[in-house]
């Protein structure tokens, strides 16, 4: 049995969720953990000065459970898969594939160690604002949130990545979904053809 870890990180409504699910449905025997799932509560969250709750830290995940998340599929995919209605199972094939997807999987050490491959997607600031100003998270963003807290952290949070891994493919989010799906299932061949040879 051959187990891979792939890792799409990126910029917030950068696409990581619908890559993601894209991927899982043409990548046999795959499922995919979400970083978003492991949000702390809102009463745990720090606030700033100004009133804005850092939710763009570390610090505001339960990364401990999303690592045991991880480690029970890693103990044993074909269990963790059978329960999970969103999972894709294909007869024959030993191959099984964790999608791990979130804006910080890269920043955590312990996590980042364990991708096979990591694909980052990023958009330019003027898309980021205009796609996160359509979607609702819980709670709301107040007004002022984007530039007061979500980029800025997203510029420090990337620095830090950037210093620490090296061996990241960007993806340019505002390529069509297709595109960015055919260049990153490509991309996975190339891994599993190499390790062949
Ligand atoms: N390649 C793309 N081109 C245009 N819009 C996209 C693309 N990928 C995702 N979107 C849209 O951007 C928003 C955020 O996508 P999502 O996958 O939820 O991002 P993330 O998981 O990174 O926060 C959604 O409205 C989604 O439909
Ligand atoms: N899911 C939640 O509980 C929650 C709450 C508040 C903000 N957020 C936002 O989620 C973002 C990260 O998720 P996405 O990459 O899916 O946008 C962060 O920028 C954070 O501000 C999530």
């Amino acid at each position: 049995m051959k187990r891979f870890i792939i890792g799409i990180g990126g910029v917030t409504n950068g696409g990581k969720s619908t890559l993601s699910r894209s991927l899982q449905g043409i990548l046999p025997n795959s499922c995919i953990i979400s970083q978003d799932s492991f949000f702390k509560d809102d009463s745990v969250v720090l606030t700033d000065s100004r009133g804005f709750k850092q939710y763009d830290t570390l610090d505001a995940l339960h990364m401990d459970r999303m690592m045991s998340e991880i480690c029970s599929w890693q103990q044993d995919p074909q269990d963790f898969m059978l329960p999970k209605a969103k999972c894709f199972t294909s007869e024959g094939t030993k191959v099984f594939f964790l999608i791990v997807e979130g804006f910080l999987i890269f920043n955590y050490g312990p996590l980042n160690m364990l991708f096979d491959k990591r694909y980052f997607l990023q958009i330019p600031y003027e898309t980021c604002k205009l796609r996160r100003s359509s979607r609702v998270y819980m709670p709301q963003d107040p007004i002022g949130y984007f530039d007061g807290h979500v980029w800025p952290m997203y510029l420090k949070n990337r620095k830090k990545m950037e210093d620490m891994v090296h061996d990241i493919v960007f993806l340019d989010g505002t390529q069509k979904r297709e595109v960015l799906l055919t260049t990153v299932y490509k991309d996975i061949q190339l891994m599993l053809e190499s390790l062949q040879n």
